[in-house]
């Protein structure tokens, strides 16, 4: 049976990139930072005993000389390497679509104005549209920042609160009862018309509930609007072959509900990995479970938390061992990143770092990958593994993972 699992640990970077200098992100390093803060606040080391075991810590030293103070006395029993971005930003689309095999390699459109970032033309004409009395925000801003800051006003005036950041995005918070959640949506799509001209990758709708600056939290109703990655991916590759794609929380989003079989929506670290086991169990031959781990840049990595950050590492790596023993002879499991997001970092953005590269099954053959070009490599992989045509980008480790001991 050959049945793989993709788990993206959403900005889980393991030290900064090559060309982190253009991005101003060179000394960042995500997995370094949350452990050194996680042990100087607790008075312990960060416990990672099982990501460990698959050779977490030493790919992390292979990419940045920097020791993340983790426990690594154990001999390696997953395939591990780490791989830099051939993709333009550092953004979540541009991270796991280059994991697929599609590197971005065209510039995004970006607003770059901190405040008045959205052109008048554009605001018009989506009032307009969408008979809303105006646009609230209008800045670069943190998610929830805003929140506490426009809330009320939101809630008073019925204006949707729209903001940007250095990713190519457009957000809209909007209050789940007062505003409405399929009005949000629809205001979304709209959205996402008009802007597709601007170039901008992803419209996001920001939900939330409350009703006070003190509670205002976002919900679990996240929606993401992506343009459609601008090649085929191994996604699309592996249904159009008769594969299934099952995608676990926001990958369908991220890849705009293209070369996905089936959606399975979940929210938090435990019901998604709970999800990711028994959508494995249910799934057929030829079957890749897609999962996005949201949390670590959601929660944690944007809202500069590293304790927090690390508290969801330990957690997912006591939940590892469940995802290990699930796999099937044939199975392949890979655990990686689609940017770094240094929570001890200035701002809240995400930082151009290199990601992990953890392969595990129970027939693969342990040890170093390596420095990988491009987080296409990924993709190049699971297209052998599946017999697949090949991508345009990455090379394929896959003879590494299976070279007899
Ligand atoms: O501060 P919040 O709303 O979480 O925004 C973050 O989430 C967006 C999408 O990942 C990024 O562009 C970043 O700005
Ligand atoms: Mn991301
Ligand atoms: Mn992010």
């Amino acid at each position: 049976m050959k049945k793989a699992v993709i788990l993206v640990l959403d900005s889980f970077g393991v030290g900064s990139a090559p060309d982190a200098d253009k991005f101003g992100d060179s000394g960042a390093n995500t997995f370094a930072s949350i452990a050194r803060a996680f042990a100087n606040h607790k008075g312990r080391q960060l416990q990672l005993p099982n990501l460990a075991r698959l050779g977490l810590v030493k790919a992390a030293f292979a990419a940045s000389s920097e020791m993340a103070c983790v426990t690594d006395n154990e001999p390696a029993v997953g395939a591990f390497g780490y791989a830099r971005e051939l993709s333009s930003g550092k953004d979540t689309p541009s991270g796991h679509w280059e994991i697929a095999g599609v590197p971005v390699l065209f510039e995004w459109g970006y607003f770059l104005n901190k405040q008045h970032s959205f052109p008048p033309e554009l605001i018009d004409e989506l009032c307009r549209r969408t008979g809303v009395p105006g646009i609230l925000g209008n800045c670069h801003a943190s998610g929830t920042d805003i929140l506490v800051r426009l809330g009320d006003e939101h809630i008073r005036s019925g204006m949707p609160i729209c903001y940007t950041s250095a990713d190519s995005v457009f957000q809209v918070a909007a209050h789940e009862s007062h505003f409405g959640l399929e009005r949000l949506y629809q205001f979304c799509e709209t959205a996402r018309q008009l802007l597709d001209d601007y170039n901008i990758g992803r419209v996001i709708a920001r939900p939330f509930l409350g009703d006070a600056p003190n509670n205002y939290a976002r919900t679990g109703n996240r929606r993401d609007y992506s343009v459609l990655p601008p090649a085929p991916t191994v996604l699309d590759k592996l249904t159009a072959a008769g594969g299934t794609v099952v995608s676990i929380g926001k990958i369908a989003d991220i890849y705009a509900h293209q070369g996905i079989s089936k959606e399975v929506k979940a929210n938090g670290l435990e019901a998604l990995v709970d999800k990711t086991i028994s959508e494995y169990h249910a799934a057929p031959d030829k079957s890749l479970i897609f999962t996005n781990l949201v949390d670590f840049d959601q929660n944690y990595g944007h809202r500069r938390d590293p304790i927090g950050y690390g508290e969801a590492l330990e957690y997912f790596d006591s939940r590892l061992p469940e995802l290990m023993a699930m796999l099937e002879p044939d199975s392949l499991m890979l655990l990686t990143a689609d940017h770094g997001c240094d929570p001890t970092w200035i701002g809240t953005e995400h930082t151009r770092e290199y990601v992990p590269v953890l392969c595990y099954g129970p027939q693969i053959n342990a040890g170093s990958l390596g420095e990988r070009a491009s987080f296409a490599d990924m993709g190049q992989t699971f297209a052998e593994y599946f017999a697949l045509d090949a991508l345009a980008y990455g090379q394929s480790f896959l003879t590494e993972l299976t070279r007899t001991h």
